[in-house]
């Protein structure tokens, strides 16, 4: 299949030969410009419901690390703010970049992040499955949440003590009973914008939700995931997982709103 990555011969730059959605109107990640993003009082607050969230598993896919959750059913929901359905939770995964080099997709007024979380959701109320949703202008809301530098995360350890079973591409490992909410921080103010997916296929399918608070993690948690590689077990060139992120997209004269 169309094999891309982040390299200088597969990464971001090349992706629109096999992609060319990639120079579309609604592109993902963008630089947010706050003094841009109007408040607009329409936008309600955003609402998750993670408690009966379901886990599966936690997986190396070859471009991210991915926590995967059943989606058979309405338990992990987000709703409210720009949605007009519930969307249901599919999976989240991280983009980071390299030692002492940030590595965030969406920037703010040009300064990007250590890494960014994107907890993906799709809309199983207008489409039957994930892959349909993924093709659809309102199929998609993945919320974006930016990792900064400081004291060790209380919580993040559940997942980077995970990361030794899921080394190479396409290992997965059991990852039952992680509620995602402890992700999550104080404030969930927000902008939203409609967009794709940062990745190939990179469907214009994603209504964005971007917070603006930060969580925050260390340096220490953040180079386990630089011990995840890119490659598989099978392979004898060792690549080590980093600089996994897109760079912003044109806006193409999209709106950005922001919530109150
Ligand atoms: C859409 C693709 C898989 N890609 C994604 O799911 C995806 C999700 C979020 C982002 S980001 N970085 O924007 O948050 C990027 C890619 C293929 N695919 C099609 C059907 C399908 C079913 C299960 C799994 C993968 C599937
Ligand atoms: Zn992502």
């Amino acid at each position: 299949g169309n094999q891309w990555g982040y390299g200088k011969e597969d990464g971001p730059s090349i992706w629109h030969k096999n992609f060319p959605v990639a120079e579309g109107d609604r592109q993902s990640p963008i630089d947010i410009i706050p003094k841009e993003a109007p408040r607009d009082p329409n936008l309600g607050p955003i609402v998750l419901n993670y408690d009966q969230c379901t886990s599966l598993n936690i997986t190396n896919n070859g471009h991210s690390v991915v926590v995967e959750f059943d989606d058979t059913d309405d338990r992990s929901v987000i709703q409210g703010g720009p949605l007009g359905n519930p969307y249901r939770l599919k999976q989240f995964h991280f983009h980071w970049g390299g030692k002492g080099c940030h590595g965030s997709e969406h920037t703010v007024e040009g300064m990007s992040y250590a890494s960014e979380l994107h907890l993906v959701h799709w809309n199983a109320v207008k489409y039957k499955s994930f892959g349909q949703a993924a093709e659809a202008p309102d199929g998609l809301a993945v919320l974006g949440i930016f990792l900064d530098t400081g004291d060790d995360h209380r919580w993040l350890h559940m997942i980077t003590d995970a990361l030794y079973m899921v080394k190479f591409k396409a290992s997965v490992t059991d990852f039952k009973g992680f509620n995602p909410k402890c992700l999550l921080p104080s404030s969930l103010h927000y902008w939203t914008y409609l967009g794709s997916l940062t990745t190939p296929p990179l469907h214009e399918s994603v209504i964005w939700i971007v917070l603006k608070e930060p969580i925050i993690v260390s340096e220490k948690q953040l180079g386990k995931f630089r011990t995840l590689l890119f490659s598989g077990e099978e392979e004898d060139q060792r690549m080590r997982m980093e600089n996994n992120f897109r760079p912003p997209q044109p806006l193409k004269g999209r709106e950005v709103r922001s919530s109150n």
